[in-house]
């Protein structure tokens, strides 16, 4: 078979290491040919592509971003969209299947295009880890660690000159980087869009933790809404694709704290950073193992399924159960690390 892949959505930290699994297991287990769609869903529409030889993947696995590039493309709704076109532009390169890697949007397009026929199947990636059905994406270990090591640092300084320090990760919808970065970082008070938390219980726990001795750290979600706010606090205008662009609600929080407990406070927003360079070792396993296992899914004829880990064990789930929510922080969670906020 001669197999096309593409990646999707926000880049992140092992969509590389995917691609080499994949090839690397195609071409030595069965001696399928792969090529590789140029920026996302946008090259499947224009029938921009380049080869994929062994060759190409040497070391890949250790490099961030995506040799292909990526888009938010809608394989769709853009000009030139469509299963037929898709079909066309596959059958010009004589390209059988496409291995989609992407977040819940992008695969969300891969489902609409299997249901129309396209032999088509799922990696799931996102460094927000918000992909229900799977246990995790790749890109979020990498996130959590490039957060706890910015946070450590943030810690080291606040000390010296006892300031509360905040910090703003990413996470538009889930705050999974925010609780793991925040927990490994000792945090005094982490806030997620999950939980709508009133300014004045966060800015006890500042004051708490100030009057022991300590420099409070807060860690915040970019998707985060205090309670009694609207979801327009920090207005920044929308992203070209209509989403609203998030980011500046650490720089509120950080006016709101200093204003309100009169503790000098400092912010940081780590931003994309969180989504760059080499994947960790764990991130680099997860994605070489979902690019084997979803060309294994691509020889099974496995159309409109992804790949996924269970456990420690790599299944396959269909499309339409995984991307029925998104993956958001359980109660018990929060509630676990709630019980060393503050004092
Ligand atoms: N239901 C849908 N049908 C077709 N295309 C879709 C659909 N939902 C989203 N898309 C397309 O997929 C693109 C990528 O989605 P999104 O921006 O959510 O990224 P993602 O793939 O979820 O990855 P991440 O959230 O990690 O950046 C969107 O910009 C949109 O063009
Ligand atoms: O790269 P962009 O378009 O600024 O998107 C940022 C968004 O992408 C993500 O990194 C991944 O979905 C989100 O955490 C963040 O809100
Ligand atoms: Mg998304």
């Amino acid at each position: 078979m001669r197999i096309g892949l593409l990646t999707s959505g926000g880049d992140c930290p092992g969509l590389n290491a995917v691609i080499r699994g994949a090839v690397l297991h195609g071409i030595k287990t069965y001696g399928h040919g792969f090529v590789g769609f140029r920026h996302g869903w946008r090259g499947v529409l224009d029938g921009d592509v380049i080869d994929l030889p062994r060759s190409r993947v040497r070391g890949l696995a250790r490099e961030g971003g995506t040799i292909l590039g990526t888009s938010r493309t809608n394989p769709i709704e853009s000009p030139g969209g469509g299963a037929e076109s898709i079909r066309r532009v596959m059958a010009e390169h004589g390209v059988d299947a496409l291995v989609a890697i992407g977040g819940e949007g992008s695969l969300a397009g891969a489902k609409r295009l299997s249901d129309a026929g396209i032999p088509v199947v799922g990696v799931p990636k996102t460094i927000d880890n918000d992909l229900d059905g799977t246990d995790y994406t790749f890109g979020f270990d990498t996130a959590v660690e490039i957060a706890t090591d910015a946070m450590d640092r943030l810690r080291t300084t606040g000390e010296s000159h006892r300031r509360c320090m905040v910090a703003e990760v990413m996470g538009r919808h889930v705050g999974w980087i925010a609780l793991h970065s925040g927990m490994s970082a000792g945090a005094h008070a982490i806030l997620i869009p999950e939980q709508r938390v009133p300014m004045e219980e966060l800015c006890g726990w500042v004051s708490e933790v100030h009057e022991r001795g300590r420099s409070p750290l807060v860690v915040v979600a970019e998707g985060f809404v205090p309670e009694g706010y609207d979801a327009g606090l920090a207005e920044r205008g929308v992203e070209g694709d209509g989403r609203p662009r998030l980011g500046g609600i650490g720089e509120y929080l950080t006016a709101e704290i200093e204003r309100i407990t009169g503790i000098e406070t400092r912010n940081a927003i780590l931003g994309h950073v969180q989504r760059g360079g080499a994947p960790t070792g764990f991130d680099r396993v997860l994605a070489t193992r979902f690019g084997m296992a979803a060309v294994d899914l691509v020889t099974d004829r496995g159309w409109g399924q992804m790949v996924a880990i269970h456990g420690t064990e790599v299944v396959r789930v269909p499309f339409e159960e995984a991307l029925v929510g998104l993956k958001t922080v359980p109660q018990h969670r929060w509630d676990e690390a709630k019980a060393l906020f503050g004092r």
